[in-house]
């Protein structure tokens, strides 16, 4: 019997503060088992009680640099000593278990994820402006005023990017919450029913 494709997984960017973890929080209460995220790489080691292959798939730093030269990784980076990473096949894998991967990511992993195969939907969520943007970041009140200053600068970056021609297949403004998921859950409902 053929089996299905996998979906193809959901890009959600936007800057920081726009709603994508709200839009996210929401939408997985209302479809539990219909997706997922993939997991990470990292070369630091466990803590107690993470489970590999759950929490992270923990790689000896050999290892996970044989993988970056072999260009399996999306992404990578290097924080507090230790490899951190995204690769292809994490993605793909959410979709071999029969879910569609949700990647929420900023610009510089949109253009990353644009040279692989993963061939995916591109969903930018945007604040109705930086003013509101600003207004938002303070009162969700988990960030130091020079981040702030700094999630604000990079916004305007990735709002320049949305604009130029074929960026994103869909832009969501999230100016009344209420109708702006209901625009954000259409746009899910179509293209994973497509
Ligand atoms: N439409 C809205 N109207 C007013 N406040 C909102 C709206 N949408 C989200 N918020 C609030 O704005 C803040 C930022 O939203 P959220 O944390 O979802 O942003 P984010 O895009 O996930 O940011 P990050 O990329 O930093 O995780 C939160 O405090 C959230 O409750």
């Amino acid at each position: 019997m053929p089996t299905a494709a996998p979906s193809r997984p959901i890009v959600i960017s936007g800057p920081s503060g726009a709603g994508k973890s709200t839009f996210l929080k929401r939408l997985f209460a209302e479809y539990p088992d219909k997706f997922g995220f993939s997991v990470s790489n990292t070369t630091r080691k466990p803590r107690a009680g993470e489970v590999d292959g759950v929490d992270y798939n923990f790689l000896t730093r050999e290892d996970f640099l044989a993988g970056v030269a072999r260009g399996d990784f999306i992404e990578h980076a290097e924080f507090s000593g230790n490899l951190y990473g995204t690769t292809v096949q994490g993605v793909k894998s959410v979709g071999d278990k029969g879910r569609i991967c949700i990647l929420d990511i900023d610009m510089q992993g949109v253009k990353l994820v644009k040279k692989t195969d993963l061939n995916p939907y591109y969903l930018s969520v945007q604040p109705p402006s930086i003013e509101e943007l600003e207004k938002r970041l303070r009162g969700r009140g988990t960030e130091k005023e020079a981040d702030i200053q700094g999630r604000l600068s990079a916004a305007q970056g990735e709002l320049d990017y949305a604009k130029e021609e074929g960026a994103y297949d869909e832009i969501i403004v999230n100016d009344d919450l209420e109708a702006a998921y209901a625009k954000f859950k259409a746009y899910i409902d179509k293209v994973t029913s497509a």
